[in-house]
Parts: C-alpha cells; sequence; structure tokens
C-alpha cells in the first residue's frame, strides 16, 4: 500500500519506519528542511534506541523515502496520515495551527479517492473540522474521507510499541475507509477497535489522562506513607497485583512531564469546561503533579534549614525519563530554576540530553560530563531520572567523592543494599523511610 504521512516527529518517524518495516511504500513529508536532509542520510533527529537501525534498513530497501515536497509526497497515497504537532495553547486548550496547515497543505494535493487518517491527539470534534478545512481547499472531484487513528507509543519505547502495539484504535463514520486502515495494519496482527470518530478522539485524551491520574494518585498515597511511616513500593506492589487495579504506572516519584500527559491533561480538562463538564479529578491530578515536582528542592530546603546559599548541588539526570533525549515538560526545568532562585550552584549530569537541556535550562545551572564529575565536593545529590547508568551506580564511590553524603531520590531507583552497605550515609526517597545511616 502507499502511504504519505506528514510530519516527522516521535509519532511520524515512528509510524513510518513501521508502516514500511511490514512492507508499505511510505514517503513521510515534513516542513522542517534540516530534518529531512538528516533523514535522507539516515540519522534519526530523535534519540530513539532501535531506531536508526531500522531507518537504515528500510531506507536502503527504497521503501522508505523523505521529502519537504507536500506534492511529491502525497502524490498516489492510498493514505495519508497527518502527525503534525499539537501543543498546548496558552489558556491550555489544544493548539490546532500545524494541523490545520497541514490540512491545507494535505487539501491541494488530494486525489479523489486518499484516505486522510488523524494520527495527532486532537480533541473531540477536531477530525470533524479538518474535514470542512480539506473540503474546503480541495478539488471538486475529492470525496474526503477521514479516519480517526489516534496513537499510543510512548518515547524510549516508539518501534516496540508501534510494532508489538496493544490495540489500534480506528474511529470513523465511513466504513470502508476504516477497513482500509485495518489492512493497512494487518501484517502487525494486533486487535483493531472500530469507533466513531469522537468516541475515537475521547479514548487517547481518556487513556492519557487516566495514566497521569493513577501517577497523581500515586504520589499522593506517597506522600501519605511519608508521614505516617509507610512505605510506598510495598503498597503499590500490594495494589498493583489486584488485576482490576493493575501494576502499571503506579511507580511513585517527582511526577509526570513530557510533551504529552501535561499538555493533553490540560486539554481535556479545558474542553470538559468548554462543555459545561468540571473534571475536577483532573484539576487535582495537574496539583498534585506541581506539587511534586518541586518536591526534592523542598526536602533539600528543609534538610539544609531553608538556606541552599552557596550549597553544592548535583542534579542526576534530566530527561523528563529514561531512554530519551526530550527535555519537554521534565521536572528538572522547575528544579533548576528554583534551586537557582534559592541561590545554589548546581552542576548537572545527563547521559543523553544535555544537549536539549541547555536550550531550555540554560546557564542555571553547569553541565557535567560524568556523574563523577557532577557529585565532586557536592553537599547533596538529587536523583531526577532514572538512567540505567544512575540506577547502577556504585553508591558507596558516589558518596566518597561529595562533601556531605546525603541523596534525594526522586525515583527510587537506587539499591537499598547499596545504600545500607555505606558507612555514612543519608538517603531520602519519595513515599518511604529515609536511610540515614
Ligand atoms: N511524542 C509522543 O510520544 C506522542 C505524541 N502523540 C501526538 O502525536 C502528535 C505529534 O507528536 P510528535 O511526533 O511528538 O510531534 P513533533 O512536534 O515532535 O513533530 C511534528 C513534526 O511535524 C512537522 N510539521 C508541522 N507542520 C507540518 C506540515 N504542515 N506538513 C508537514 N510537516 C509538518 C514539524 O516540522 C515536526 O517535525 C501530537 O499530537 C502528539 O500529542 C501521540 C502519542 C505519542
Ligand atoms: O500520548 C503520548 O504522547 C504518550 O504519552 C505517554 O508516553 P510518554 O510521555 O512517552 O512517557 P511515559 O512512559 O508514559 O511517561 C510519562 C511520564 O510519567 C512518568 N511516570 C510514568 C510511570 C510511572 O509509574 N510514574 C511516573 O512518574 C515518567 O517519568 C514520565 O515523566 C503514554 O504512556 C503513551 O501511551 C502515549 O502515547
Amino acid at each position: 500500500m502507499k502511504v504519505a504521512i506528514l510530519g516527522t516527529g516521535y509519532v511520524g518517524l515512528s509510524t513510518g519506519v513501521a508502516l514500511a518495516e511490514i512492507g508499505h511504500d511510505v514517503c513521510c513529508i515534513d516542513v522542517d528542511g534540516e530534518k529531512i536532509k538528516q533523514l535522507n542520510q539516515a540519522v534519526s533527529p530523535i534519540y530513539e534506541p532501535g531506531l536508526e537501525e531500522l531507518l537504515i534498513r528500510n531506507l536502503a530497501s527504497d521503501r522508505l523515502k523523505f521529502t519537504t515536497s507536500h506534492r511529491d509526497g502525497v502524490s498516489g497515497a492510498e493514505i495519508v496520515i497527518l502527525a503534525v504537532g499539537t501543543p498546548q495553547g496558552e489558556d491550555g486548550a489544544a493548539d490546532l495551527t500545524f494541523l490545520e496547515q497541514a490540512a491545507k497543505d494535505l487539501a491541494a494535493h488530494l486525489e479523489p479517492n486518499t484516505i486522510v487518517v488523524i494520527k495527532s491527539t486532537v480533541p473531540v470534534g477536531t477530525n470533524d473540522e479538518v474535514k470542512r478545512i480539506i473540503e474546503a481547499n480541495c478539488s471538486e472531484e475529492v470525496s474526503v474521507r477521514i479516519v480517526s487513528n489516534p496513537e499510543f507509543l510512548r518515547q524510549g519505547s516508539a518501534m516496540k510499541d508501534t510494532l508489538e502495539a496493544e490495540r489500534i484504535i480506528i474511529g470513523s463514520d465511513d466504513q470502508g475507509a476504516a477497513e482500509k486502515v485495518k489492512e493497512m495494519y494487518r501484517p502487525l496482527h494486533v486487535p483493531c477497535i472500530v469507533t466513531t470518530l469522537r468516541s475515537a478522539e475521547m479514548i487517547k485524551y481518556a487513556s492519557n489522562a487516566f495514566l497521569a491520574t493513577k501517577i497523581s494518585f500515586i504520589n499522593g498515597i506517597a506522600n501519605l506513607c511519608e508521614a505516617v511511616g509507610a512505605d510506598v513500593n510495598d503498597v503499590a506492589r500490594g495494589m498493583g497485583m489486584d488485576k482490576r487495579i493493575g501494576e502499571a504506572f503506579l511507580q511513585a516519584g517527582i511526577g509526570y512531564g513530557g510533551s504529552c500527559f501535561p499538555k493533553d491533561v490540560k486539554a481535556l480538562y479545558h474542553a470538559a469546561k468548554q462543555s459545561g463538564k468540571d473534571l475536577g479529578l483532573l484539576a487535582e491530578t495537574m496539583k498534585i503533579n506541581e506539587e511534586q515536582r518541586v518536591l526534592l528542592v523542598k526536602k533539600a530546603l528543609n534538610r539544609f534549614n531553608g538556606k541552599l546559599t552557596g550549597k553544592k548541588i548535583a542534579m542526576l539526570g534530566l530527561a523528563f525519563k529514561p531512554e530519551t533525549d526530550d527535555m519537554r515538560e521534565a521536572p528538572s526545568i522547575e528544579m533548576a530554576k528554583l534551586l537557582h532562585e534559592h541561590g545554589a550552584e548546581v552542576i548537572a549530569y545527563d547521559p543523553v540530553a544535555t544537549k536539549n537541556a541547555k536550550k531550555v535550562i540554560g546557564d542555571r545551572v553547569s553541565y557535567a560530563c560524568s556523574i563523577l564529575e557532577a557529585v565532586n565536593g557536592a553537599d547533596a545529590v538529587l536523583i531526577v531520572t532514572e538512567w540505567d547508568e544512575i540506577k547502577q551506580l556504585d553508591v558507596a564511590g558516589l558518596v566518597e567523592k561529595m562533601k556531605h553524603p546525603i541523596i534525594f531520590d526522586g525515583r527510587n531507583c537506587l539499591d537499598e543494599e547499596k545504600i545500607r552497605a555505606c558507612q555514612n550515609i543519608e538517603y531520602y526517597p519519595v513515599g518511604r523511610p529515609a536511610i540515614i545511616l
């Protein structure tokens, strides 16, 4: 099948590579000429384990192409997928500017039987609106066929999540179009759920909001555990073994970040308000998350009697989660800002996100090339992202390098045995009893 994709971000690129991998002829289009140039040289613009290998293979087989030309890319395509960004607007609602422009770019070249698939995360009713935009801008012989096909991949495991998805949602009011999209995905052998356009749009927002709420719920419980002397790791394990609850997304810590949960929860909350419904539960999810992001700084302030001036603080990890260099809405941004405001000298280390971190955190912190360089002479270490390199730390070796052996673990990721093997340490996890030796 010939497929065109507008947008080569995480979603467009992973989808393009996956569809080429299962035998389709795919052309990815992006307005960013630099990205397209890089991609044509088989260089991935994003850090995503396993992606580059598949990129090289599918470029070499000629099943995957990249262009900046909407006309060339869309020409002859049976299916065109829109996977452009839908960032957060100023009022919290989704900003649909890129999607509306992409719809216009596409409409000018749309051929009569082509099916338009919207993969971007969009508020309920957007697919209908995009249909209207395309109808107003395409040639008369085209009757526009729209399918909503939200994406559920996670950054860091995008290829696996795409090739081994748990379900594929296909929303359409055009049965033939839904069947065609189902056929495109058939080689993946993944169960497809066919719904209306509006239900498909809602499934995506409801899923992200539910997962974000699960994280805020366990973070609320973690804070209570600290107050009453319980251990949130045991609580989460005990809860998660009940299949009705499930063990996933019960990892307490410094809250959710990334390009999706924060903006999607806000967008759903905003959309509900516009429909006269107050989803107060989501307001609480957001509130807990905001507080959680600065938890480690508050704990450090508490530990140092309200003063961080002149203290050397090492931040280990900057990306919003491991296996990605993405800094969008990373908790580290707010933490760095607050530490700087309190006069701390901050030195940060991340194995892959430093380049992107410099763009958003700037010179509020200095950047180390290794963990040991970051912690050298530090008064305290804040663990921000649970990279393997950080989880597997030689804790005794680390503590030896520090001025004061104080660790605040925002991801509860250090090995407790290694901590207990230290002679002199203060270890403060989230929602678990501190270890002071
Ligand atoms: N990042 C993620 O993990 C996931 C994202 N999503 C959703 O998928 C959508 C895309 O997200 P990302 O891939 O992260 O976006 P992104 O913002 O990283 O990339 C979007 C790309 O679209 C390109 N673009 C913009 N206008 C264009 C046009 N008119 N024609 C062609 N290309 C154009 C941009 O240059 C950019 O390269 C969003 O709605 C997001 O909420 C859904 C699931 C996972
Ligand atoms: O719509 C999207 O863009 C995507 O958003 C998330 O994927 P992603 O943002 O890549 O990352 P997650 O692995 O879900 O983590 C999100 C944040 O939650 C945090 N998290 C996750 C799980 C957990 O138990 N605790 C926790 O604090 C992570 O540290 C991270 O900051 C969803 O998991 C995907 O299904 C969805 O497609």
